[in-house]
């Protein structure tokens, strides 16, 4: 088929060009200053000024309290830059952070101390810490996913920990520990065993998903390269997870989920339904669906002899029907909505974050024609015999790998928040009881220690995507030295535990879509589709443009 549309190019607006181009603090500071000059002159003298003073308050007396963030309206602080979101707010962000140094941000409705720097991250979220992560998850168990609120309480109230013992002083009943419940799923769904049935079937599941589409050996248009991706990669994963049922019962789910997905920065503020009926609306039908798989998968297995496989027809993974046994020992505390609750925030983590950061990896490798090329040898590398490939050999391969922790480090705004516990030190700093902490891995992945110069003399800019930037000079992949600098999945106990499963996700679907494929971008060489930063917080950032493409299967 030809290609009949116009080639559609974005225009760039000059505010997004500042991001992308540089990511110095003065330059990020002019983006968010009103546009008359001598203004700017006197409200950044009187910014410095307030700064300074307080700084020197905290730090002069002694007491050291965590100094804040500089602003321009003494009653309303922080609460423009948190209102407009978005750039404004990553880019406020990079301009306030100081390295080791907490920062604090207040305005209406909120107040919180930014952690950055390689040594503070370090101590905040490896250390046995001070740092409660259950509030944050009660509270986003219920706005994103509508867990009822006695789940929400019983996730906050647990204070057992995660480990096989609850912590000294917990009395938590030993089958509602919340939190090690979701450990002890996610590291059975991850186990060898069931990473053995997943991966093979996510990969099946993929080939097959490539003769959905009416796709032939002449060029078709692709209005939205990013859309596509999603419809390709969306069904795999369900079916890879919950099987084949959960697609027939629901043949909307997709469109569904994607406007619920859609509106999960919204959900996640807390704001009444009025402001956002279709929000809400999304979320109800994405629950009603997961709640008819549920009842058909209990329904088929029925008088059925309990068997512990991998894989259930009715139930998908082995791993869901195993945590139906965890739902049970709580005694009552899940009933149907909470078990609802629970397998929405499951297909989400599965598919919301994965998704775009595929995106980003293919449109980065399609965008450069030398690394396109060696992306292709290197897989080439990893056939067996039969011409099929290796996943194993694709998952270790150097340069994937290099590329896709690149992606991860350029394209997700992933944050970490905590309550503090009790009144502690970070360093030198005061952290006082029930303050919230925040962490950003945008901050730390924007920071000028990724400024790197290559063997040829050549630089690689923080902001730049540079495919080989996890390579050491002898070839090999490393993330030494890296921790508390490189965090797209969070560190310590809460680190992401789908981050292996992430990985195959993206390099799989990249392999059988340029395998199957050829894959050709529209878009003027060079250019990038900003990062759509309204998602600021939640992982992988979706691409704020459309980006064009032409696609045909390979002869
Ligand atoms: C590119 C893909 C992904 C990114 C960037 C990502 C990012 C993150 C980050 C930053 C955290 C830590 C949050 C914190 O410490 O507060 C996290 C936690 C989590 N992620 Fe992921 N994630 C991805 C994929 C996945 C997948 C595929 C799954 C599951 C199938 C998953 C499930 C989870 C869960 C359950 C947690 C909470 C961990 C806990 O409760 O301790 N994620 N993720």
């Amino acid at each position: 088929m030809p290609v009949t549309e116009k080639p559609h190019v974005p225009r760039i607006t000059s505010s997004a060009r500042l991001f992308t181009s540089a990511v110095s603090a003065s330059e990020y500071s002019l983006f968010v200053m009103p546009a008359d000059s001598l203004s700017i002159i006197i409200v950044a003298f009187l910014a410095t000024v307030v700064t300074y003073y307080s700084f020197k308050r905290t730090m002069g007396n002694g007491a050291k309290y965590p100094p804040a963030a500089s602003h321009w309206f003494p009653l309303l602080s922080h609460t423009r830059t948190f209102a407009l979101g978005d750039i404004t707010l990553a880019s406020t962000f990079l301009k306030q952070c100081r390295e080791n140094i907490p920062v604090r941000f207040h305005g209406i409705g909120f107040d919180f101390i930014l952690v950055s720097g390689t040594n503070l991250i370090r101590k905040a979220l490896t250390t046995d810490s001070h740092l409660d992560w259950n509030h944050t998850s009660a509270q986003m168990f219920g706005r994103l996913f509508n867990a009822p609120k006695r789940i929400c309480d019983a996730t906050a109230a647990d204070d057992s920990g995660v480990g096989v013992k609850p912590y000294p002083g917990s009395y938590v009943h030993p089958g509602q520990r919340l939190i090690r419940n979701q450990v002890l799923f996610f590291n059975d769904a991850f186990s060898k065993k069931s990473m053995d049935e997943l991966a093979p079937r996510f990969l099946h599941n993929l080939k097959q998903r490539h003769t959905d589409f009416d796709i032939g050996e002449t060029w078709t248009n692709l209005p939205d390269l990013y859309i596509f991706l999603r419809k390709f990669i969306f069904r795999c994963g369900i079916v890879s997870f919950y099987g084949q049922n959960m697609l027939d019962l629901n043949p909307d789910v997709e469109k569904e989920f994607t406007e619920y997905d859609g509106n999960i920065p919204f959900l996640a503020t807390g704001l009444p339904r009025f402001m956002n009926p279709r929000a809400f609306e999304s979320r109800a039908r994405c629950l009603a669906a997961v709640k008819r798989w549920r009842q058909e998968a209990i329904r088929q297995s029925e008088g059925q002899q309990e068997e512990d496989t991998e894989w259930d027809p009715a139930w998908g993974l082995g791993t869901i029907k195993r945590r139906n046994k965890l739902f049970d020992a709580t005694e009552g505390l899940f009933d149907e909505d909470a078990t609802a609750a629970t397998d929405l925030a499951t297909m989400w983590a599965f598919t919301s974050n994965v998704i775009p950061a595929t995106f980003w990896l293919l449109f980065e490798i399609l965008r450069d024609e030398d690394l396109y090329k060696r992306a292709k040898d290197a897989l080439n590398t990893t056939r067996n015999a039969d011409g099929s490939f290796d996943t194993t050999k694709i998952i270790n391969n150097p340069l994937l790998q290099s590329a896709y922790s690149e992606v991860l480090r350029l394209h997700t705004a992933s944050m970490m928040t905590r309550t503090v516990k009790k009144t502690h030190e970070l360093d030198s700093w005061t952290l006082k009881r029930d303050q919230t902490v925040v962490l950003s891995s945008h901050i730390e992945h924007h920071n000028v220690y990724w400024n790197t110069m290559d063997a040829s003399g050549r630089d690689h800019p923080a902001e730049a995507f540079w495919a080989e930037r996890f390579l050491t000079p002898e070839g090999d992949f490393s993330l030494d030295g890296k921790q508390g600098k490189y965090m797209p999945y969070g560190m310590g106990e809460h680190m992401c535990p789908g981050r292996h499963f992430a990985k195959y996700e993206m390099l799989l679907t990249f392999v059988v879509l340029v395998d199957r494929f050829e894959i050709e971008l529209s878009s003027p060489q060079g250019w990038r589709p900003d990062n759509d930063l309204s998602r600021y917080g939640f992982g992988a950032l979706h691409p704020k443009q459309k980006v064009e493409a032409r696609i045909r299967m390979r002869p």
